[in-house]
């Protein structure tokens, strides 16, 4: 009888939350306000992470700006106290777990309060074939894009879990829901990702720990040059789904921030082609020639290839 009622009320919640995230598409739910909150950005001197540290410092939360690279990390700083706002830097290897813990009590030392918004954005890959690709690389596309995601929740999670307020950020990328050819590395770490993500959230509802938010980011091509040169099919399919541009990938990345939303694809289109799984994996093949998604990292491979040419001659 309790089993009965309980699948009962399940199906109901089911449908509830159904009805309440299509009407979320017309009518989008207020955002929260987070003035005076301090957020954490790695990978704060790269294209989404300089928007991000911009966008936040614009809705008045001061940023903690995280890069491996100083200069880069500087000049998003500049930007963002150019619009009048507060930007911490720290130069950290994401990496390095030593480094991260490290940091993290130098940030609370050095600014007296708690990160209360963590959004692991750092990433990077390989960009080169499986078998041509040096082992090291391999490694470290799992260290920054997953590895790394560890070491930063458990430096920060503590603080967040005690005040039963915070938020976890993790920008992984549609490459995290579904695969191509040519990215093992990076669909493999944003697979994991994905999970790691995933299962905080669980383990935070599990917990009851209600005022800790989770929001899974997953976005398409971004034209931040990361993925120079990735195409689909050109014509049609193209025109559908052209690379996103970087500002609107962080305006919607930021509009879920704000409501709250555990998962955002980015554009939405893409939690429904993630469908495509449930086809025979011959079906999945087929389709994925018909929109060029079998080859489209040939182009970004070949530019990979000609940028360490260059360099290696630039360099000789
Ligand atoms: N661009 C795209 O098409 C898409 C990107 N994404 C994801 O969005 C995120 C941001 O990407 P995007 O802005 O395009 O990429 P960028 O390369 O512009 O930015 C990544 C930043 O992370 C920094 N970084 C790299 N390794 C480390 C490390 N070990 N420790 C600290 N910082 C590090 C980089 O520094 P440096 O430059 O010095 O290496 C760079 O500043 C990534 O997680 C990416 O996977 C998701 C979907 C699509
Ligand atoms: C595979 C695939 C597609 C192509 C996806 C591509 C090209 C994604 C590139 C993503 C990147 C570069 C993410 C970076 O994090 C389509 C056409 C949507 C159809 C469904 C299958």
């Amino acid at each position: 009888m309790i089993f009965l009622m309980d699948l009962q009320m399940m199906l109901l919640d089911v449908i509830y939350f159904i009805l309440r995230n299509s009407v979320r598409i017309i009518m989008r739910p207020r955002t929260k306000p987070i003035d005076g909150e301090l957020v954490l950005i790695t990978g704060a001197g790269g294209g989404l992470g300089r928007l991000f540290a911009q966008e936040f410092s614009k809705h008045g939360a001061d940023v903690v700006l995280w890069d491996i690279s100083s200069s880069s990390n500087e000049q998003t700083a500049k930007l963002v106290r150019e619009m009048g706002g507060k930007a911490y830097t720290y130069t950290v290897d994401v990496t390095n777990r030593e480094e991260v813990y490290r940091s993290a009590d130098l940030v609370r030392k050095d600014l007296g309060r708690d990160v209360t918004i963590l959004v692991n954005n750092a990433g990077v890959v390989a960009g080169e074939q499986m078998l041509d690709c040096p082992d090291e690389l391999m490694e470290r596309t799992m260290k920054v894009n997953c590895h790394a995601l560890f070491w930063t929740v458990k430096a920060f999670l503590p603080q967040m879990k005690a005040h039963n307020h915070g938020h976890i950020v993790t920008i992984a990328s549609v490459l995290g829901l579904f695969s191509t050819a040519c990215v093992e590395d990076y669909c493999a770490s944003k697979f994991a990702a994905v999970g790691f993500h995933e299962s905080l959230a669980h383990e935070l509802l599990a917990e009851e720990v209600e005022g800790v938010k989770t929001t899974l980011v997953c976005p398409y091509i971004v034209d931040t040059g990361m993925f120079e040169g990735c195409k689909i099919r050109y014509g049609e399919m193209e025109l559908l789904l052209p690379p996103l541009e970087p500002q609107y990938c962080v305006e919607q990345a930021m509009n879920a921030i704000l409501i709250d939303q555990p998962l955002v694809c980015i554009p939405q289109i893409h939690r429904f082609l993630n469908t495509i799984l449930l086809l025979p994996w011959e079906s999945n093949v087929v389709v994925y020639r018909f929109m060029g998604s079998d080859k489209c990292m040939y182009p970004f491979i070949d530019t990979m290839r000609k940028q360490v040419t260059n360099s290696s001659i630039t360099a000789a």
